[in-house]
């Protein structure tokens, strides 16, 4: 379903000037702090009435000020699901989750109880009250409160911000699961790119109330120059590949990418699993000659098939791999001695130690059928978003 936003809005000395369209399952908000974000959430809430523009979600136009529309933010079908959990606390899970659905006319609603819970493991916690839950427990609640209001968009405003590293890990499959079975539209506001590029399909980069950037996260990821400059060490390469086998002995999964196959620590993930892996540019070097006596696992072929100028020393190589791209940023000086030139024949080198945690997600690709496959009437999906 295609989400459309085209609008411009003064606030004091700041003024929000933002275009895009995205028809991706989980569209990141991707910006630093006072970049609009917020403002551009809160427009498309329905909390603030944009001086000009248009929002609309797919047919469903939300706000329009040229026809003097603006639907009230009961109307706008929007789950809603932020930072803290906010959960009632004199209620149950159960209660909650119910609280979700009480305002959604029965003929609406396309969500169901069970496949809600079963979707975010939380049937063992619904007898409990919030306060006996952990932050990520509480988060899964609130996403399924979310969810159970049969909502056209949710919207999910930093909602790992608040959690620990360990309780990330813990709901950041979920997210996961819920961009890939639940075929509700998400607008995904985050400050943190290794959560970005494991999560979105679409990503808006913006900047000082303007969108510097949108597009699949992918070639976004790439463009380094874009990001935030507190930001541009962790841009890189993001490729979908397949486990093919586990090394016990030490402790390595290979995974088949389109540009190779590649070492990294051992992944929990069966072989065939699809799974989505970050390469920083930073953590990239380029040889002209295939590397002996080195420690680095992982060897690419490749050509250069651009050289990017950036700020100060470096410069941002575009290896193409077999039709993927692999970035790496170096110095104007290696460039230099390497004699680096678009066509070049070279060898992309990466530490396999250099995959973190965050830059590693189990990934459905669109069409794959999730495992195990639900009955058609599982999946959650608003009425005309599965055509
Ligand atoms: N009511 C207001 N009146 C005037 N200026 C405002 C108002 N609300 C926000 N701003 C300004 O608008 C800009 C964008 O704020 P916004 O909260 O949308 O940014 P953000 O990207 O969400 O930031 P953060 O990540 O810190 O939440 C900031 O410069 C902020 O100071």
């Amino acid at each position: 379903m295609m989400f459309s936003l085209d609008v411009t809005h003064r606030q004091g000395a700041f003024t929000l000037d933002c275009r895009f369209e995205s028809a991706g399952r989980l569209t990141a908000l991707f910006g630093s702090s006072g970049s609009g974000k917020t403002t551009l959430v809160n427009i498309v809430a329905g909390l603030i009435r944009p001086d000009r523009g248009r929002v609309a979600v797919g047919e469903r136009v939300l706000v329009d000020t040229a026809r003097r529309l603006a639907l009230p933010v009961h109307r706008r079908r929007i789950g809603y699901v932020f930072q803290d959990a906010r959960l009632f606390p004199h209620m149950s899970v159960a209660q909650n989750l119910r609280y979700g659905e009480r305002h959604i006319p029965q003929a609406e609603r396309y969500a169901r109880f069970d496949h809600v819970v079963d979707l975010l493991g939380i049937g063992h916690l619904l007898a409990r009250r919030p306060e006996a839950l952990s932050g990520g427990e509480k988060q899964r609640v609130a996403i399924g409160r979310a969810l159970l209001a049969s909502p056209r968009l949710l919207l999910m405003d930093e909602p790992l911000a608040a959690l620990d590293e360990a309780r990330k890990e813990e709901i950041l499959p979920y997210v996961e699961r819920l961009r890939d079975e639940a075929a509700v539209p998400i607008l995904y506001v985050s400050h943190a790119l290794a959560e970005v590029s494991r999560l979105a399909t679409d990503m808006v980069v913006l900047a000082g109330g303007a969108v510097r950037a949108a597009g699949p996260t992918d070639a976004i990821m790439q463009r380094l120059d874009l990001l935030p400059e507190d930001e541009q060490g962790e841009g890189g390469a993001v490729l979908d590949g397949v486990v093919a086998s586990h090394d016990e002995t030490f402790e390595l999964t290979v995974i088949d990418t389109g540009a190779g196959a590649l070492r990294l620590p051992r992944l929990d993930a069966e072989p065939g699993k699809r799974v989505r892996i970050r390469i920083r540019a930073r953590d990239v070097m380029v040889a002209t000659e295939r590397p002996r006596g080195l420690s680095a696992l992982n060897v690419i072929e490749g050509t250069i098939r651009a050289l990017e100028p950036r700020a100060g020393a470096a410069v941002d190589a575009f290896i193409d791999c077999g039709g993927h791209t692999l970035v790496a940023r170096i110095t104007r000086q290696s460039e230099r001695l390497l004699d680096l030139r678009p066509g070049r024949p070279v060898f992309a080198v990466v530490k396999s130690i250099s995959f973190d945690r965050g830059g590693l997600a189990t990934f459905r690709a669109a069409g794959e059928a999730p495992s195990p496959a639900p009955a058609k009437d599982a999946w959650i999906a608003p009425p005309g978003s599965m055509d």
